[in-house]
């Protein structure tokens, strides 16, 4: 069997709803309803679901930013790390690309500046960038450029796992082309796995190896793409082609 990088059994989660009034009596909604999956090492597995169904309550339960109220998350390797979908909201207007990109590793304290900035330009390199841009500000940068200093920068300690999340959805269409190309040159050249999360079908279709559908807090369908996309079992996986225009004559 091929070398597991996630396991998550029986994740639980919920938050209290937010009191209107002294005497309202605030309501729990579950967000995560006994959550389980596994994910190998090198792959890339989708996560598709309508708007607050718990995908990024998932991302940050994985990534150790939220705690589950019962239930486990296992991940195999360095700390994982997280790309977002805003690439200019994640980086600080104030410093250089340089030393955003240097920052996991001066936090890590393991390595002299040196051979921090050495690690950066050989990332820049990796994401497909010059290394003249280590010396400018995110706003002297495209936004295409500027998701590729996030990847860079989720990728300096080397994590075995990176949760996108929602990370091509705010680039023009030729952007996101080139950005989902990168991500799969990183999968097959560092045996990278992406938890990679979207609403857009037809881009999941194009990058992951596996699929979940995720509604109201559970995984309804899940399998390698072609299987979900050309025979889905679920009346919720056939809704969310339909509306994604994917039909079951384009099988
Ligand atoms: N910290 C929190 N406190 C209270 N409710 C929360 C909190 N975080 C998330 N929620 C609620 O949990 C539900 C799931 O939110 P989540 O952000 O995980 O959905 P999502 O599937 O990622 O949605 P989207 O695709 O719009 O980002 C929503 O109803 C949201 O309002």
């Amino acid at each position: 069997m091929a070398d597991v990088i996630l396991k998550a059994e029986h994740l639980k989660i919920g938050f209290f709803s937010e009191r209107h009034s002294l005497f309202e009596k605030r309501k729990r909604n579950e967000v995560l309803k006994d959550l389980s999956f596994t994910m190998e090492k090198g792959e890339v597995l989708g996560l598709v679901g309508e708007s607050g169904c718990g995908k990024s309550t998932l991302a940050k339960v994985i990534l150790g930013l939220l705690k589950p109220d019962s239930g486990t998350v296992i991940v195999s390797g360095n700390r994982p790390q997280m790309v977002f979908q805003d690439p200019y909201g994640s980086l600080n207007p104030a410093k250089k690309i340089g030393w955003i990109m240097e920052e996991p590793l001066r936090i890590q304290r393991k390595l002299p500046g040196k051979e921090r900035r050495q690690k950066v330009l050989e990332m820049l390199k990796k994401v497909g960038l010059d290394e003249k841009i280590a010396d400018r500000y995110p706003n002297q940068i495209s936004g295409g450029q500027r998701q590729r200093v996030c990847i860079g920068e989720a990728l300096m300690t080397n994590p075995g796992l990176l949760v996108a999340d929602e990370a091509v959805s705010a680039l023009d269409v030729t952007i996101q082309a080139q950005i989902l190309e990168l991500l799969e040159q990183l999968k097959e050249e560092m045996g990278l796995s992406i938890l990679f999360i979207s609403h857009d079908m037809r881009v999941v279709y194009q990058l992951c190896d596996r699929v979940m559908i995720m509604k109201d807090g559970t995984i309804v369908e899940s399998g390698d793409v072609d299987t979900v996309y050309f025979s889905p079992q679920h009346e919720y996986t056939k809704e969310l082609l339909e509306a994604a225009g994917i039909g079951e004559d384009e099988a």
